[in-house]
Parts: C-alpha cells; sequence; structure tokens
C-alpha cells in the first residue's frame, strides 16, 4: 500500500485567504496550497494592501474588515478563476480605484453574470478589453448591496465571490439563483463563512447574509480532493493500493465523490476518518456518469476511460468547455491522438474501451489535461506531455510525487514514469 500525501486544497486555500483577509484581527492558515493560482490569489491581496504572512505549512493574514487598505492597485490574476472573480468583488467593498488583468486564457472566461451582479450591488465598472471580462477597473465605492438575481449556470464561482462579500455590504445581500453548476462548491463557501462566524441562510435557490464583520482565526486547509483523484485514479488503473491521508467522510470538497465513480466502475473504496484508500481489483468496467457536481475530475474519468471494459459515457458537463481550455474537446483530441474511440456533444462526451498506444499529450495549458493523461501515461509507456510545467497552477509537484507512487509500484504499469521528461 502507498501512501501519498497530497497538497492543500485550491479552492478552500483561495476561499481562506478571502475570508481571513475580509476578517477582523489576524487569521493564521495551516497547510494552505502553494501553487501558481493561490501565489497570483497572495500577490493580489498584497497589491490591495493586505499583509500576508506565509511560512512554509502557515500563513498569516492581517484582516481589514472595511475593504482593502490601499486606495490604487492593479491586480495581476494570471491563470486563476478564483482570483480573477473574488478579488475584484472584495476590492468593490472598499473605496479607491483598483485595476484588474490576468492571462490570455483567463481573460476568454465568462465573468458577465457577475459584473452584472456587481453593477446593481452598487459598483462602478470599466472593462478595456472585450465586453465583460478582464481587464477591469473596479472604481469603489462600497457595496450598497441588497437582492439581485444570478445565472451561476456557467460557474459557481460568480456565486460564492458574492456569498463571502455579503456581510461588507451595507444592506447584506439576497441573491436569487436562476441556475447553478458545481454546487458542493456553494456548501464550501458557506461552511467556511460559518467558520469565520457568519452565517448564509439558504431557502431553496435564494442565499441571504446579513450585514457583520468575519472573526479571524486558525483555520486548517483540507488536502485537494481534485489533485488526489489523479492517484485515486491511478490505483484503479494498475491495479494498486494507494491511501490518502485527511480525506475522509465528512470532509468539504464534493470531488472527494470521485471515489465513488471508481467504486461503481469496479475499484474497491475504504473511507475511514481521516483517511482513504482505492484499491484496484483488475477489473474497470464503463460506466454513465452525470458530473455536474464534480467536473474537475471530468479529465481523469476520461483519461483512464479507455482501459475499463466496455463504453464511458460522461453527462452534464457544458461548463467544462469554458475552463482553462475546452476539456471537452481536450480530452477527444489526446484520447483520439491515442487510438481511441470518441465522441462528444454540447455537453458530454463517450469514450469506447480500446488499447491505447503512447502519444505526446496536447495540454492547452491546462493542468487537468496534464495531470489526467499522465495516469493515462503510466499504461501507456513513452507518453510524453508538451507543456508538463502547466500543472503548476495546482500542483507543483505532481511530476516528482507521481514519479515516486510508479516506484512505489515496483515498475508496475510498465516502464519507469516519463510522462514529464520531454521538455
Ligand atoms: O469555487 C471554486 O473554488 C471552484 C469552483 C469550480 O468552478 P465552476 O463553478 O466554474 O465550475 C471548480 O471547477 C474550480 O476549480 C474551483
Ligand atoms: C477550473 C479550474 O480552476 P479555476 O476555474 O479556479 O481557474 C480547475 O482547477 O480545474
Amino acid at each position: 500500500m502507498t501512501v501519498v500525501e497530497i497538497p492543500g486544497s485550491k479552492s478552500i486555500t483561495a476561499r481562506a485567504l478571502f475570508l481571513a483577509a475580509a476578517a477582523h484581527g489576524r487569521s493564521t492558515l495551516v497547510r494552505p496550497l502553494a501553487s501558481d493560482d493561490t501565489e497570483a490569489f497572495v500577490e493580489g491581496l498584497g497589491a490591495l494592501g493586505y499583509r500576508v504572512e506565509q511560512g512554509t505549512s502557515e500563513w498569516s493574514i492581517d484582516g481589514a474588515p472595511a475593504g482593502p487598505p490601499f486606495e490604487l492597485a492593479d491586480v495581476f490574476t494570471r491563470d486563476g478563476a478564483t482570483t480573477s472573480r473574488f478579488l475584484p468583488v472584495l476590492a468593490a467593498t472598499g473605496s479607491g480605484r483598483y485595476g484588474f488583468d490576468s492571462s490570455a486564457q483567463m481573460r476568454r472566461r465568462p465573468m458577465a453574470p457577475l459584473t452584472r451582479a456587481l453593477r446593481e450591488l452598487g459598483s462602478v465598472l470599466e472593462f478595456g478589453g472585450e465586453g465583460d471580462h478582464h481587464p477591469m477597473t473596479v472604481h469603489a465605492t462600497g457595496l450598497a448591496g441588497g437582492r439581485v438575481r444570478l445565472d451561476a449556470g456557467t460557474s459557481s464561482q460568480f456565486l460564492t465571490a458574492l456569498l463571502l462579500a455579503g456581510p461588507l455590504m451595507r444592506d447584506g445581500l439576497t441573491v436569487e439563483v436562476t441556475d447553478l453548476v458545481s454546487e458542493p462548491y456553494v456548501a464550501i463557501t458557506t461552511a467556511m463563512m460559518h467558520a469565520f462566524g457568519i452565517d448564509v441562510v439558504q431557502e431553496g435557490r435564494t442565499y441571504r447574509v446579513e450585514p457583520g464583520t468575519y472573526r479571524a482565526g486558525r483555520y486548517e486547509i483540507e488536502p485537494d480532493a481534485s489533485s488526489a483523484s489523479y492517484f485515486f485514479a491511478a490505483a484503479a488503473l494498475l491495479g494498486e493500493s494507494i491511501t490518502v491521508p485527511g480525506l475522509g467522510p465528512g470532509v468539504l470538497q464534493g470531488d472527494f465523490a470521485f471515489v465513488d465513480v471508481l467504486a461503481r466502475m469496479g475499484a474497491h473504496v475504504e473511507k475511514r476518518a481521516g483517511s482513504t484508500t482505492v484499491t484496484g481489483t483488475g477489473k474497470l468496467s464503463g460506466i454513465t456518469v452525470n458530473m455536474r457536481d464534480v467536473s474537475d475530475t471530468m479529465p481523469t474519468l476520461a483519461a483512464i476511460a479507455p482501459f475499463a471494459d466496455g463504453p464511458t459515457r460522461i453527462v452534464d458537463v457544458a461548463n467544462t468547455r469554458v475552463k482553462e481550455c475546452d476539456r471537452l474537446d481536450a480530452c477527444a483530441t489526446n484520447l483520439r491522438a491515442m487510438g481511441v474511440q470518441v465522441d462528444t456533444g454540447p455537453d458530454w462526451i463517450e469514450i469506447q474501451p480500446g488499447t491505447p498506444r503512447p502519444a505526446e499529450v496536447r495540454c492547452f495549458g491546462d493542468h487537468r489535461i496534464a495531470m489526467a493523461f499522465a495516469v493515462a501515461g503510466l499504461r501507456t509507456p513513452g507518453t510524453t506531455l508538451d507543456d508538463p510545467q502547466c500543472v503548476k497552477k495546482t500542483f507543483p509537484t505532481f511530476h516528482t510525487v507521481l514519479a515516486d507512487v510508479q516506484r512505489s509500484f515496483g515498475g508496475a504499469g510498465g516502464q519507469r514514469y516519463v510522462a514529464a521528461a520531454r521538455r
């Protein structure tokens, strides 16, 4: 049995940084994720005037409940959608002029439902590019708050961003949500707001937050369940056993449910308080699965699907087309390059069983495509990635950890892991 330590959750780290910045007093985050996305968040907070001290396993933040300490800032949010969507809303609660820009990849990703709501709540926004995208400037005079309708059908992050800032709005916030994807991420948000002293009242699709002040504190961050999916999948694929400490029943992250998908395919899954073990049984069945709630793990499943004994159909994942890349097309392109038969539709992908051959995987600058196909590469020695370093967005040490895991399997799955070696 191999034990794999997974770095902290990106989603929890981003929320904890926001909550700590908005709280009264000094907070400490325990085992935060250090990666490109979360460094961008920290850098953004620094540009806005918050003080963040980064140790190796703990970060401390001095909160400022009245909005950003600086009145003038330019923030570059890189590729991270959490940073790009959460920080402009935090900035809008203050008073000043705050410019936001991001990478070419992030500039393309949707923002409009969020910026529309922000305007309705009292913010003046100016856009430098095409439509409601980065680059944008927030002319902040505090947010009046009130009631808004929100379409979160392309991203739950719009709702999370507004809820996090809700208590800082003069009249508090009521959001009527017309559509919602990735719902478990909203549960992470409300659970963490509660931990920082603010309750969200939910009635059906309406969320209400009263004005208030977050309470600073010490917050422990779970290992990242989406990052763990690659190692659980590797165990299922290779007939090995992998234990991830820190993930078990009761965790905040919805993506932990990926282990249930593997169980449906035939893997043995043992969940204990504080750790989970997945053991491959040599049998991998094709399944039909709705991944609307856990869509960051769609590429993980797509990449191992051809090794199953029947077709795998993943449905209701339209919003994976507006992530770091169009993930349905990226998965189909790479699987076809490996000789696998694949069909896609607007919100689904169907993968036929086959005998994949090694190929050079096109990552499209997307960490999840790189990591998912690195796992498939364990069964197709000779597989390479065109951009192995893009994993730094959420998991900078991924290739080292995967190589160590393969070594611990004693060569199971063929030759030593080489996916990262090409460039
Ligand atoms: O709130 C969050 O931390 C996230 C929400 C999800 O995005 P969408 O709501 O856009 O699907 C997820 O894909 C992303 O990696 C992180
Ligand atoms: C979609 C992702 O990230 P984000 O939307 O936070 O950029 C992801 O990590 O898979």
